[in-house]
């Protein structure tokens, strides 16, 4: 792939005159995967225009067919849209078709892609589009990029896409997870990076979908858990499905495993193996650790066959997938969700995930975070103004973000941060399901699935009088209270994931042992989001092949460890008053560095804006919703 990437665009362009001018073979001058799928590409008509995407509610149908994927894609599309945003580009989730089911990124690229047609509700097979990063790592079924010129269509030649095929542990293609920005922008990190999720996305469909028994396994023990681990699904005695490191570690293809009676296969092995931890010989005499388990799901494989699957039926992948199944089935029934957690524990990834399994996942997600407005603001971004409403309103007017959450979902970040005013006004609206703009006017109805999130404890503001207690029950009709990093048995896996994430994947780093235990250990008090930025400096610092140790990670990571017994999840537990000074200082700290610049700050200390804007609430004396 480095090769293609450094190939000329010379030769792309002499390899296009060639081809597309003179009807010649274009192989000596470009890559083979772009010359077989020029070849391929041949009966898609060259001066085509842009399609148009499907009807909303054909795409919601499809997305609905693909809710196992789009469930279990939804953390690495999280994670790689951090990446996307910071470098112009998009990250792109299609089904096995080439159907964009979710795009996210950039806001200054997505117009650019929406140009030409890139964007959900339409189908980037080669079939419709010609060579492309999505159609074309469909068809060949591995990971590539495309550059510029070597897309088929002339009008896509400015853009630079890396997709990566994603499958059933059958083999089967599910979809395809894809980076794309300007030609610029993408290249072989780009690649790593959705190859890698592409594989983590297998690993969680596989589990969620495994019937009987699984079988995990891997030379080093310590990455038994983590999505580096080889799987076998074993179902009435037949190996039913197996993942990619598994194939490479069998030397085995699907078609050559795929319903082998496991005995036959793992011979001597298999009955010392069931219901335990065990060893595994390979082909060539290694033995590698396994643990055999039970697994929790009723159902059996073989998932993207069944149509119009349902989040309800998904099992359970991670700690929080359990939560995410009920609040579907609650919001689905129009119920309000309330997502409390600590900071930085996940309330709006877990709510991304919400809308994206919901019935509105078609329509918008629209988040307001309420404690990152000025109190001036929050009415007008809310509810919206009429033309000329007040000086300085734009001429139009505006229809307010709850009006463009019509059809969708209404994230509000941070709800106990609305001035109590603007409460009772949210109720109404909550009530009426009309929302009349500032300035008057008609009241316009509107229809959306709420969600909202805390990292206060919402009773307590009631009695303080700091929040209207009809709105409370209003907005926590079903209240999800996410697990700190520190009480989550999946943390292990979550943090080897996030490290491959951070860039240890693309740099060829291990996490040893040692190190996992250390990070697994530590108290994280700013949750997935302290821990995303730690793994990102301790990423920086090591060396391209480095085996990360222990002896590596920062000294503080070392000392201040969770206590062990530590399991009822306590999102609003008042921190111990030291602890609050030093936080107090370190934010005052980076504030000064940064001349008070409130977002440099929080980048700086990896945290969200308005936990600064809190801080600063509460120096003013003013409630800080805590
Ligand atoms: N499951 C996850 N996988 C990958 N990244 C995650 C996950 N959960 C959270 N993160 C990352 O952690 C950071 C914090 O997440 P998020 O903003 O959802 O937390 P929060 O609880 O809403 O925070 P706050 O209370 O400060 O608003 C983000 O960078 C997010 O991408």
């Amino acid at each position: 792939m480095s090769a293609q990437a450094q190939l000329p665009s010379i030769a792309v362009a002499q390899a296009r005159e060639l081809f597309f001018g003179q009807g010649h073979d274009p192989a000596p001058w470009i890559a083979p995967h772009i010359s077989r799928s020029w070849q391929r590409s041949r009966p898609v008509d060259h001066h085509a225009v842009d399609p148009e995407p499907m009807a909303l509610a054909l795409l919601s149908e499809r997305r609905e067919q693909a809710m196992r994927l789009l469930n279990c894609a939804q953390p690495e599309l999280d994670g790689l849209a951090e990446h996307a945003v910071g470098n112009g580009c998009v990250v792109i989730l299609s089904d096995a078709s080439g159907l964009i089911l979710e795009e996210i990124g950039s806001a200054d690229f997505l117009p650019k892609a929406q140009r030409i047609a890139l964007q959900p509700g339409v189908e980037w097979s080669e079939h419709n589009r010609g060579t492309n990063a999505i159609g074309t790592a469909l068809a060949e079924r591995e990971a590539l990029m495309v550059l510029g010129g070597e897309h088929y269509l002339a009008q896509n030649s400015e853009l630079g896409c890396a997709a990566a095929p994603i499958f059933t542990g059958r083999g089967e293609l599910a979809g395809a997870l894809d980076i794309s920005g300007e030609t610029v922008r993408v290249n072989t990190h780009a690649l790593g990076l959705v190859r890698m999720a592409a594989q983590q996305v297998e690993h969680r469909m596989m589990l969620a979908e495994a019937g009987g028994h699984v079988l995990r396994f891997h030379a080093r023990p310590a990455l038994i858990g983590t999505a580096r681990e080889g799987l076998m699904v074993i179902e009435g005695g037949r190996i039913v499905a197996a993942n990619r490191v598994a194939l490479e570690l069998f030397g085995r293809s699907w078609k050559e495993l795929l319903d082998l009676e496991a005995e036959d296969f793992l011979g001597a092995n298999w009955p010392r193996m069931e219901h335990r931890r065990g060893l595994l010989t390979l082909p060539g005499g290694r033995q590698i650790a396994t643990v055999m388990e039970r697994s929790s799901n009723p159902g059996s494989v073989r998932p993207l066959q069944r149509r119009g699957m349902h989040t309800q039926g998904a099992a359970e992948t991670d700690d929080v997938q359990p939560l995410l199944h009920k609040a579907v089935r609650v919001l689905n029934e129009g119920v309000s969700v309330l997502v409390n957690g600590e900071t930085g524990s996940g309330k709006e990834v877990f709510s991304r995930r919400l809308h994206a399994a919901s019935r509105r996942s078609a329509g918008p997600f629209v988040a307001v975070d309420c404690a990152s407005l000025p109190e001036t603001l929050i009415e007008s971004e809310l509810f919206g103004y009429e033309q000329g409403a007040f000086t300085g309103a734009k001429r139009k007017g505006m229809a307010g973000r709850i009006r463009e959450a019509h059809g969708g979902v209404l994230f509000l970040d941070e709800i106990a941060e609305i001035p109590l005013a603007l409460q009772t006004r949210l109720l109404r609206v909550l009530e009426e399901r009309l929302v009349t703009p500032l300035g008057g006017g008609q009241g316009v109805p509107v229809d959306f699935d709420l969600v909202c999130a805390t990292h206060g404890h919402l009773p307590s503001l009631v009695e303080a009088g700091r929040f209207r207690a009809d709105l409370m029950y209003r907005v926590a009709g079903f209240t999800v209270t996410l697990p700190a990093l520190r009480q989550r048995d999946d943390r292990h896996a979550l943090i080897s994931r996030l490290f491959l994430e951070a860039g240890g994947a693309a740099k060829h780093l291990q996490l040893e042992a040692d190190a996992l235990e250390a990070l697994a250990a530590y108290r994280w008090p700013g949750n997935v989001r302290e821990l995303r930025s730690t793994l990102r400096s301790i990423v920086a610092l090591a060396d391209a092949g480095d085996a990360v140790t222990a002896a590596m990670l920062p000294a503080h990571l070392l000392g201040n460890h969770a206590p062990p017994a530590e399991h009822a999840p306590t999102p609003a537990a008042p921190q111990a008053a030291p602890l609050q000074a030093m936080t107090r200082h370190a934010l005052d700290e980076a504030l000064k560095a940064c001349d008070h610049d409130v977002a440099k700050a929080a980048r700086r200390l990896g945290i969200h804006r308005s936990t600064i804007y809190r801080h600063l609430a509460r120096q003013r004396g003013k409630p800080a919703g805590n």
